[in-house]
Parts: structure tokens; sequence; C-alpha cells
């Protein structure tokens, strides 16, 4: 199929740099947000994209009316929103590609997002984009590469073929879950990484926390139908990499804080809404995730940050490839 018209909804920092992307890739953009007052009398999201003026050819729009007419749809709103979303796109036509672009898991039903999009959104056809990429550098238009995902390969390749340019480079694949779960327990991971940072515990120690943690997300990913080499990819390794390693990420912020001695209940960030779910599938699953467990036990407030280090040091010793 050609997509022509692509349709942001979700006007926050991540649906205002896609919209950039999509313009730059020369699609006909509507970008949709609730809250678009200032954006659409300035062309600037000063609280997320600072300095970046919308150009003239993306409609910003609060007329969901607008969106659900487009060839395809991207929804970018937080994982907890998915659901609430996309039932409000019920008068798409059938087979439209709608791609999700959160990073999380539903708190209510531990659903990945297109899952929770199968069931508020039957006429879809659901994709996923994920991968390391900053909004803010996306949206200045620096090198990008992501992941996009359809269980089609010829409409995973089709949405490709929409968005990328000379600055976005997206790769397409099938495997949905792995993409999916990548993102998810990245975002939990990258928060133990930030508290490793805020706790000064040392480049070894972070360097440690990213092999162990990528070690749980192939683990989990095997329980969960994900395939290894997705796990490896853009999606899972590379965001890994990007979230546990730079301030720019919320997540890993929000773990420095934690480390510094922050209270867990100030910041509503991906991986802490996720943490809590993330360890439920470790344990509905049978698998061993210690890290994991040890972010949600600190950000549901069940265990203090030292106590977490002490009982992740102490555990019985093992092979590595386990
Ligand atoms: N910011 C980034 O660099 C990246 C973010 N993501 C993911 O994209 C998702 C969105 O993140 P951001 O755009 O950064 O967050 P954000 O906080 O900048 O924006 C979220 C937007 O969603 C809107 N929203 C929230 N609930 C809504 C609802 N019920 N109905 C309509 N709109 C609603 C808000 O008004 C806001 O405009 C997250 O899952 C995040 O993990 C993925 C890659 C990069
Ligand atoms: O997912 C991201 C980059 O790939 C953004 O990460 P944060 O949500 O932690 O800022």
């Amino acid at each position: 199929m050609t997509i022509e018209r692509v349709a942001i909804v979700g006007a926050g920092a991540w649906g205002t740099a896609l919209a950039l992307a999509a313009e730059r890739a020369g699609r006909s953009v509507v970008l949709w947000g609730r809250d678009i007052g200032e954006l659409a009398a300035t062309r600037e999201n000063s609280r997320h994209l600072p300095g970046i003026v919308l150009p003239a050819a993306i409609e910003v729009t609060d007329d969901l009316a607008r969106a659900v007419t487009a060839d395809a749809i991207l929804l970018v709103t937080p994982t907890q929103t998915v659901r609430a979303v996309a039932r409000r796109l019920a008068g798409i036509a059938d087979d439209t590609p709608v791609v999700i672009c959160a990073k999380g898991l539903e708190r209510s039903t531990m659903f990945r997002p297109t899952e929770v999009l199968e069931q508020a959104l039957p006429p879809a056809a659901p994709a996923v984009l994920s991968g390391p990429s900053f909004a803010a550098d996306v949206a200045r238009g620096l090198p990008t590469a992501v992941t996009i995902a359809a269980a089609e390969p010829r409409l995973a390749m089709d949405i490709c073929q929409a968005l990328g340019s000379i600055s976005f480079r997206p790769y397409a694949e099938t495997d949905i879950i792995g993409v999916e779960i990548g993102g998810a327990f990245k975002n939990v991971l990258a928060i133990a990484a930030g508290i490793v940072t805020g706790r000064r515990l040392g480049a070894s120690a972070s360097a440690a926390l990213v092999a162990r943690g990528f070690a749980e997300l192939r683990r989990i990913g095997a329980a969960m139908g994900a395939r290894p080499e997705t796990l490896m990819g853009l999606s899972g390794l590379g965001d890994l990499v990007l979230t546990s390693s730079s301030p720019q990420s919320r997540n890993f912020a929000f773990g420095v804080a934690l480390g510094q001695g922050a209270d867990p209940a100030r910041v509503l960030v991906e991986g802490a809404s996720t943490a809590p779910v993330a360890r439920e599938l470790a344990r509905v699953h049978q698998v061993e995730m210690p890290i994991t467990e040890a972010v949600a036990a600190i950000v549901e407030g069940e265990v203090g940050i030292d106590e977490a280090i002490g009982s992740l040091m102490s555990r019985p010793l093992k092979h590595e490839t386990d």
C-alpha cells in the first residue's frame, strides 16, 4: 500500500519529533494533540522541544476526525493511555496501519501495547516503532535508526518507506513481540543504570548492569516468544545501551535522582509504570530477573536502594550463561 497521509496522535515530545520525521520523508502530516493551544499558535512545542519550529506544511489540530481518515496513524501517547486513545479512533477504515510508538506494558492487563490495540481497535493493522531515538535528536534531524515491526513484512516495509529519509532510517521487522519486549524492559533497566550512576557505584558497575540486564531481557524474550536476533538489534540492545548511558533519557535521569536519594513516588516515567508489570511477567513465566525485581521493589517503595544493591551482589554464585 502507498502511505501518503500520516496522522500522529499525541503531540508530546516524541509525537512532535515523529511529525517532523514524517514531513521530512515527504508525507502529508497531521499532528493531533489534546493540548495543542501553544503549538498551534506558535508552531513550537516549547515544553518538550524548545527551539524547534514546525514547518507550515504540518497540520496541527485537536480535531481527531482529521487523524481518523489518514492512510496510517502513529499512536504516540504514554502506554497507560493507549487503550483510551485507541478507542477514540474507532472510525478508521478496516486495515488502517496503526503504529504503536509507546514503550511499556499496560498495568491493568500486563498486555503489550499492540495487544491492547487489538482489543481496543479491531479494524487496525497493528505495527510498532521502537529503537534508540531521543525525540530531541530526531526533531533536530540528527541521524537515527529505528525498527518498525508488523506481522506482514510488506506492511512493515511500506511504513518504513513512508517514514524513512536521509536522517531517519527505519529497518523492517516482523517480530512485534520482540520489539515491544525490548522497548518495555529497557526502560526498567535504564532506571537501574541511573541508580548505579546516581549512587556513584562506578563505570565497572554500569557496564555490568547493562550486560546482566541484557541477559534478563534475553531470558524473558525467549519465554515470551521474541526472536533473539530482534533483542540483539536496535529496539533491544541498541535502545538499552542508549537509555542506560545518557542523562537525556528520562528513565535514566529518574534512576539517577533515586540513586541520589529522591522519593520514588515523585516522578512518573514509563519504566516506573512498567516495572511492577515486568516483575509479575517474570514470575508468571518463571524467569529469573533480579535487576528487574530490584527496580520494581525500589519504585514501589518496598526496599531501599542500598538493601537492593546488597541483595543483588550477594546472590548465590552461578555460571554466567545459565
Ligand atoms: N521522548 C522520547 O525521546 C521518546 C519517547 N518514546 C515513547 O513515546 C511515548 C510518549 O512519550 P513522549 O512523547 O516523550 O511523552 P510526553 O510526556 O512528551 O507526551 C505525552 C503526550 O501524550 C499526551 N497524552 C497523555 N494522555 C493522553 C490521553 N489520554 N489522550 C490524549 N493525549 C494524551 C500528553 O498530552 C502529551 O502531549 C512513551 O511511551 C515514550 O516511552 C519513545 C521513543 C523516544
Ligand atoms: O526511548 C527513548 C529513546 O529511545 C527515550 O527514553 P526516555 O523515555 O527514557 O527518555
